[in-house]
């Protein structure tokens, strides 16, 4: 993608894409705002995870997630094929490296939906692309409500959930943004308006320096 908002009529440089990394305690909805995000800007990819859990009712393989046996992730991470991986509610999750590489290359933006843990490795090895949101819930109560809701989990699940929303929300503070999701299309305005501002920093526009550089060349 071109530079949005910084191209204008003399020069139209490219632009780095972004990671645009989620964390929140399940059921904050995460999932559903990344895919209404995606929906609105057709132009950004979402990174599909790799996880040894079994697929929801409705989950498709390659699409929700890859789902793998325990073995084939091992040897996925032996074989160096993800950014990061990290072991979540007795599962393992992980972020395959090739999709992505190939988009931010592109000069496309990525959302991730992941945990703290894979939120802090990827700011780490990238801290200029990456953009970290921490979306809350309105309360614990309405958090569990969610969950029950959503109709895909045993009340055995919800309850290792709900004991680890707290171990997730402790982090909050490693974050840039926070997005109370209480109100749903007010929650997906906020991350639309932190996308398209994100969009605009400087470090994102490296064509900027030779532009200004034959600007400052002029009369
Ligand atoms: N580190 C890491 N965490 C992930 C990845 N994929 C998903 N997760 C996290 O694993 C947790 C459980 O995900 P899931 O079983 O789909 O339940 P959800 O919380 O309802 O989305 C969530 O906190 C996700 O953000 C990944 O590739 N890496
Ligand atoms: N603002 C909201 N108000 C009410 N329900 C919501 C809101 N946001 C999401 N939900 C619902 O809560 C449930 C959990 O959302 P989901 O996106 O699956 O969460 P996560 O990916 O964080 O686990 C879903 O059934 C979703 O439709």
């Amino acid at each position: 993608m071109s530079g949005d908002g910084l191209s204008g009529p003399v020069f139209r440089g490219r632009r780095r894409g972004l990671m645009f990394v989620l964390s929140s305690p399940s059921g904050a909805g995460k999932t559903t705002l990344s895919k209404r995000l995606i929906a609105l800007n057709p132009d950004v990819v979402l990174s599909i995870s790799a996880t040894t859990r079994k697929p929801r009712p409705g989950e498709v393989d390659g699409q929700d997630y890859f789902f793998l046996s325990e073995k084939a992730f091992k040897q996925k991470i032996e074989a160096g094929e993800f950014y990061e991986w990290a072991k979540v509610f007795d599962h393992y999750y992980g972020t395959p490296k090739g999709p992505i590489e190939e988009a931010l290359d592109e000069g496309r933006d990525v959302v991730f939906d992941i945990d703290w843990q894979g939120a802090r490795v990827l700011a780490e090895a990238a801290p200029d692309d990456c953009v970290r949101v921490f979306i809350l819930p309105p309360s614990l109560a309405l958090l569990r409500e969610r969950l029950t809701k959503r109709k895909q989990d045993s009340e055995e699940i919800i309850r290792g959930r709900m004991q680890r929303a707290k171990d997730e929300i402790e982090h909050w503070q490693e974050y840039d943004y926070v997005v109370l999701n209480d109100d749903f299309s007010r929650a997906l305005e906020k991350m639309s308006e932190i996308l398209h501002a994100e969009r605009l920093k400087r470090v994102r526009h490296p064509w900027l320096e030779g532009f200004v550089e034959e600007l400052m060349k002029e009369e």
